[in-house]
């Protein structure tokens, strides 16, 4: 049984409140997508209408990225995003930290610095040892409760997602109960299931496959994007030098996996026909057959489209997770559109994670069943697997 915000007695409370508003970044720096920052305003507006005194923590990119910035202007986003007063403190439990939280007015909202700024926030530990984490044991003191709302997080086992409920009553907001009860029972949604793997994550993408083919999960796994650029080379093609560069340095060791599962499951593990790539300043589609090519493949093309339109037109569910090409690029977003637009056509539509999400935005995409916030953490579902955050919560 997970507690909700229905639970919590908010009224001059010092709440911590895990979010998950880690953003594409533009190269100045700035946010460039703020619908995760959206997607919490109902949690952060409901704990400061109520009266409580909220501490945000949150994490943005990993430690070596271009997007491993500061909370700043996430803060100023949100600011404008709220109807409740939002401040900002670039510490996250130090004595600076700490004072802020406790000097915060009753109804106000307080960001404080990335969590992942520290060290021990991008390990893993159980909820016993992330509870004596420094951050987690210097901020637990000036906190009265802990309210989860990072469901795209909580697939990580990492100190600000599991180490506060063991000091302090946790419960789950908005965004975290929504998404747990759309995806919490994947296994009754209708069949034929059909996953439609995409993005770039090649290596969680190649272990999702195994898993939902393996368990019958899934009756169909569509392949697109770098996933689909991996398992293509798994079939023996050769794409040319620079898809073959990107798609291996995405696997990892995991290109060996992608043949067994092609072995096992071929009938049912469909690769992209063909691929879109820029030459002289235009999109220009290659079929399979011509392959290999100069430029990197950019994009699934029509052909793919279309065959992966009519197997989702014929699903019960469609669980949709990545984008199908850089859709950042309008020529090389049609792949999405069309993969996206075919996917309604199934009786029920999940789509799910970060870059996702900013597609469906961007490319103004609509009649999906559940559009979750969640990457890694909707597929951690999707697979049947149990949450940490879920877990420390219970
Ligand atoms: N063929 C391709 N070549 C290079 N990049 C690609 C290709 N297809 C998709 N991408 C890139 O993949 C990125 C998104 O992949 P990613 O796996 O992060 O998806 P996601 O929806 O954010 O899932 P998650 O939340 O798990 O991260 C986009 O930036 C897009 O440009
Ligand atoms: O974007 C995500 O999937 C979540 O914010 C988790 O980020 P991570 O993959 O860097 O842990």
């Amino acid at each position: 049984m997970i507690r909700t915000l229905d639970d919590l007695d908010a009224e001059g409370a010092a709440v911590g409140v895990r979010v998950d508003i880690n953003s594409p970044v533009a190269p100045d720096g700035t946010l460039d997508d703020d619908s995760r920052l959206r997607a919490h305003v109902e949690t952060l507006d409901e704990l400061a209408a109520r009266g409580a005194r909220v501490a945000v923590l949150a994490h943005q990119g990993r430690p070596g990225g271009d997007d491993f910035t500061s909370l700043a202007d996430h803060a100023e986003r949100l600011s404008a995003l709220l109807d409740a007063p939002v401040e900002y403190v670039d510490a996250t439990f130090s004595a600076a930290a700490r004072e802020r939280v406790r000097s915060l007015a009753d109804g106000s909202v307080l960001v404080l610095e990335n969590t992942r700024f520290y060290s021990e926030e991008v390990m893993q530990f159980p909820p016993a040892e992330a509870a004596s984490t420094h951050l987690v044991a210097g901020l637990a003191p000036v906190l009265d409760a802990y309210v989860n709302d990072a469901f795209a997080a909580a697939h990580r086992s990492q100190p600000s997602i599991v180490g506060f409920p063991e000091h302090l009553p946790g419960y789950a907001g908005r965004v975290m109960e929504r998404e747990l009860d759309a995806l919490g029972d994947i296994a009754s949604t209708p069949t034929p299931r059909v996953y439609c793997l995409g993005g770039a994550k090649v290596d969680d993408s190649i272990g999702v496959a195994s898993t939902v083919l393996e368990s019958g999960l899934a009756d169909v796994v569509l392949t697109a994007g770098v996933v689909g650029n991996a398992f293509l080379h798994a079939t023996g093609v050769d794409l040319g030098p620079e898809s073959t560069r990107v798609l291996t340095d995405r696997a990892g060791d995991r290109l060996a996996q992608a043949e067994e599962l092609l072995d096992t499951y071929g009938d049912r593990l469909h690769v992209p026909l063909d691929v879109a790539v820029e030459r002289d300043g235009e999109r220009v589609e290659v079929s399979v057959e011509d392959l290999p090519v100069p430029e990197p493949a950019m994009d699934v093309g029509s052909a793919t489209v279309a065959a992966y339109g009519d197997v989702l037109a014929n699903a019960g569910t469609g669980i949709l997770n990545g984008p199908a090409g850089v859709f950042e690029e309008e020529r090389f977003a049609v792949g999405t559109r069309g993969l996206f637009e075919g996917a309604t056509a199934a009786d029920y539509t999940i789509v799910g994670g970060g870059d996702t999400a900013s597609a469906i935005r961007r490319l103004g995409l609509s009649g999906f069943d559940h559009v979750s916030t969640g990457g890694g953490a909707a597929l951690a579902m999707l697979t049947g697997e149990s949450l940490p955050a879920v877990e420390a919560l219970r």
